[in-house]
């Protein structure tokens, strides 16, 4: 079994955040940079509904690249895989997150995969709703079901500070435009996603969605299906190929389990059949990942053996 009690949690966060002077937190979206990167805090949830965690699990992370999970689950639902798949693709990139080089070189109308910045552009054009308040609506009471957490809401500023200043999203939108990947007003569509990245909560929640993932799309509290068992299954594939960006292969080594990270230091995992985990940790490193939250997950996957390889 996973840790007892929270003191083992505590014991091995204690370890784990000796790596947050190695990061930094991400500033390009200026909001963030004002988190505290000496933070760490984990939760996990299992699914008879008991949880354990560490650190101040009371802090709010924003869901940032998160989210991408998330909108790819409710499209896949509004859609149906196979109009998904003809408008993004299914392959990691090796490249960052932000990264257009792909885009020009070999897809230039589709993007490689629903979890880089371009693919999910596409992934949130595709929810369904007649304007972009229908759209967030429908997306934020699905997180809010999924988390089972009624009150959850994006955070202004955070979503405002990204609007002003997403020049590269905005060029990556346009350049899909040119190529009809993307056919509707811009700003619309980058209101959306900021508002969509900017979606907060606390590890527990997050916690909470990972188990429904881990459980294959049954909230195993209330034994309602929430998503398809095929959705779940499609989503916690590409956690494994591109949930970390482009450090996915090494995490897949080192810890091997389906997880998606974000830029405000949030990790999201899904350990299949067993439990979902929500980590905080704002230091980032190169890649743009939690620097202390990988550390601990390794530290943890190695203890439990959560690796699924
Ligand atoms: N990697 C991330 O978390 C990126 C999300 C962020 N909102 C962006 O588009 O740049």
């Amino acid at each position: 079994m996973l840790c007892q009690s929270n003191e083992e949690l505590n014991e091995y966060v204690k370890e784990a955040k000796r790596y947050t002077v190695k990061g930094k937190v991400a500033d390009y979206i200026p909001a963030l940079a004002k988190a505290n990167p000496n933070d760490l805090s984990i939760a996990i949830h299992y699914p008879d509904g008991s949880c354990i965690s560490a650190g101040d699990i009371e802090k709010k992370i924003t869901l940032q690249s998160i989210s991408k999970v998330i909108s790819l689950a409710l499209v896949l639902m509004d859609r149906g895989p196979e109009y998904v798949f003809e408008r993004v693709g299914m392959e990691p990139t090796g490249d960052p997150f932000n990264s257009m080089i792909k885009l020009e070189t070999l897809a230039p109308s589709k993007p490689l995969n629903p979890m880089i910045n371009a693919g999910a552009l596409v992934v949130t054009q595709m929810i369904k709703g007649a304007d972009v308040e229908e759209k967030f609506e429908r997306l934020l009471s699905f997180i809010r079901e999924l988390a089972d957490d009624p009150k959850i809401t994006y955070n202004e500023e955070v979503a405002r500070s990204e609007f002003e200043t997403t020049y590269l999203n905005r060029s990556l939108c346009y350049f899909l435009k040119q190529h009809g990947a993307i056919n509707g007003e811009i700003e619309e569509l980058i209101d959306l996603y900021t508002k969509q990245c900017a979606v907060e909560m606390n590890c527990l929640d997050l916690a909470r969605i990972g188990v429904v993932f881990a459980m294959d799309g049954i909230d195993p509290m209330s034994g309602k299906q929430i998503m398809p068992a095929n959705v779940a299954r499609i989503c916690k594939t590409f956690m494994v190929t591109c949930g970390m960006y482009n450090a996915s292969g090494e995490f897949a080594i080192k810890i091997g389990i389906p997880a998606k990270s974000g830029v405000s230091g949030g990790i999201m995992g899904a350990v299949p059949g067993r439990f979902g985990i929500g980590i905080f940790g704002p230091a980032l490193d190169e890649k743009g990942n939690s620097i202390a939250g990988i550390k601990l997950l390794e530290l943890l996957s190695k203890k439990y053996k959560l690796s699924m390889f």
